[in-house]
C-alpha cells in the first residue's frame, strides 16, 4: 500500500518541490496551503502519478486545521509522514525598527501553526507507528544569529528544541522526529520577507549558488525512506557558499 504524506506550505519552495518529488516516489499526498489556485494546479499537475488530496489552510486558524484533519478519510486516513514545512520570515530591519504585527505573524505561523499541525496529526502517526515520521523544517536561523533575525530566529530554534523534546514523547511509539535546517535556499521565501523586493532578492541570492527546493525535498525523501530503526534527528545544510560571519566587534558599543 502506498504511505501518505502530509506537506504543509506545498504551494511553492521546498513543499511544492517535496510534493512533485514525493509523488515520483509514489507517495500519497495531502498538501495544504492558502493559495487555492495553486494547490488546484499542483493536484492538477500530480493526480495522474498518485492519489492527491489539497486542503485549503491557513495553519494560523486553529479551527480550519484541526476540523480538516479530523475529517479525513480512506485512502489519506492512515498518516506516515508530516513535513511540518509552512512558515515565514517576515522583515529584517533589527528588533528596535521592527514591526510588531511581523512579530506575531512569525510566531503564530511558525510556532504556534506548526504545534496545531502536530496536534491535530499526532494520534494518527502514532497509530501509524513504526516507520511514521515527523520531519520539522527549521533553518540555520535557529541555530545562528544574525542582526535582524530577532524573532524569526527565535521561532526557529523552537522548532529545533520541540522537535527534540518531542522525540523523546514519542519514545517507544515508532514515530520519528527529525529536524531539518537549511541555509541559504532560492524559494520565495526572500520575496515574503521583504514584501516583494525583487533587487534585495537578487542581491542575496545573485552568484551565492544557493541549496534549490529540489536540494531539500530530495534530502526530505532520504530521511522518510530510511529504514525503520534509525532517525535522523538534525540535520543542518548550507550551500558550499554561504559560512559562519566573524563575530562583529562594533568599538563604539
Ligand atoms: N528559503 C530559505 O532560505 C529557508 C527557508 N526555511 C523554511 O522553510 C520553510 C519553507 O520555506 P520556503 O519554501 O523557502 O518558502 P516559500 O515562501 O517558497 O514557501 C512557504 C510556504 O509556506 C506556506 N505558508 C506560509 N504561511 C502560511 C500559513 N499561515 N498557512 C499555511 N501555509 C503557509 C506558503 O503557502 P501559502 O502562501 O499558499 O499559504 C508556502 O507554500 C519555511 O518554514 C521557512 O522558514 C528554512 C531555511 C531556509
Ligand atoms: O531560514 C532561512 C535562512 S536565513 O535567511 O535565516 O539564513
Amino acid at each position: 500500500m502506498n504511505k501518505t504524506a502530509v506537506i504543509t506550505g506545498a504551494t511553492s519552495g521546498f513543499g511544492l518541490a517535496s510534493a512533485r518529488i514525493f509523488a515520483d516516489a509514489g507517495w500519497n499526498l495531502i498538501l495544504t496551503g492558502r493559495r487555492e489556485e495553486r494547490l488546484a494546479d499542483i493536484s492538477e499537475e500530480l493526480s495522474s502519478k498518485t492519489s492527491v488530496l489539497t486542503l485549503v489552510m491557513d495553519v494560523c486558524d486553529k479551527e480550519a486545521v484541526l476540523a480538516a484533519f479530523n475529517q479525513l478519510s480512506a485512502p489519506f486516513d492512515q498518516i506516515d509522514l508530516l513535513i511540518n514545512n509552512a512558515g515565514l520570515a517576515l522583515g529584517t530591519e533589527p528588533a528596535q525598527r521592527s514591526d510588531l504585527a511581523q512579530w506575531h505573524t512569525m510566531i503564530d505561523t511558525n510556532i504556534k501553526g506548526l504545534t496545531t499541525v502536530t496536534h491535530a496529526l499526532l494520534p494518527k502517526l502514532i497509530a501509524t507507528g513504526k516507520g511514521a515520521s515527523i520531519i520539522n523544517i527549521g533553518s540555520i536561523a535557529g541555530q545562528w544569529p544574525y542582526p535582524g533575525g530577532n524573532v524569526y530566529c527565535g521561532t526557529k530554534a523552537f522548532v529545533e528544541q520541540f522537535s527534540l523534546a518531542l522525540r523523546c514523547d514519542l519514545s517507544g511509539t515508532g514515530v520519528r522526529v527529525t529536524c531539518l535546517a537549511p541555509g541559504l535556499s532560492e524559494s520565495e521565501f526572500t520575496l515574503v520577507r521583504t514584501g516583494g523586493d525583487k533587487k534585495a532578492y537578487d542581491a542575496l541570492y545573485g552568484g551565492a549558488d544557493a541549496i534549490q527546493p529540489e536540494d531539500i525535498a530530495e534530502t526530505l525523501l532520504w530521511i522518510a525512506q530510511l529504514p525503520a530503526h534509525l532517525n535522523i534527528n538534525q540535520l543542518e545544510i548550507m550551500p558550499v557558499s554561504q559560512s559562519w560571519a566573524p563575530f562583529a566587534i562594533k568599538r563604539d558599543a
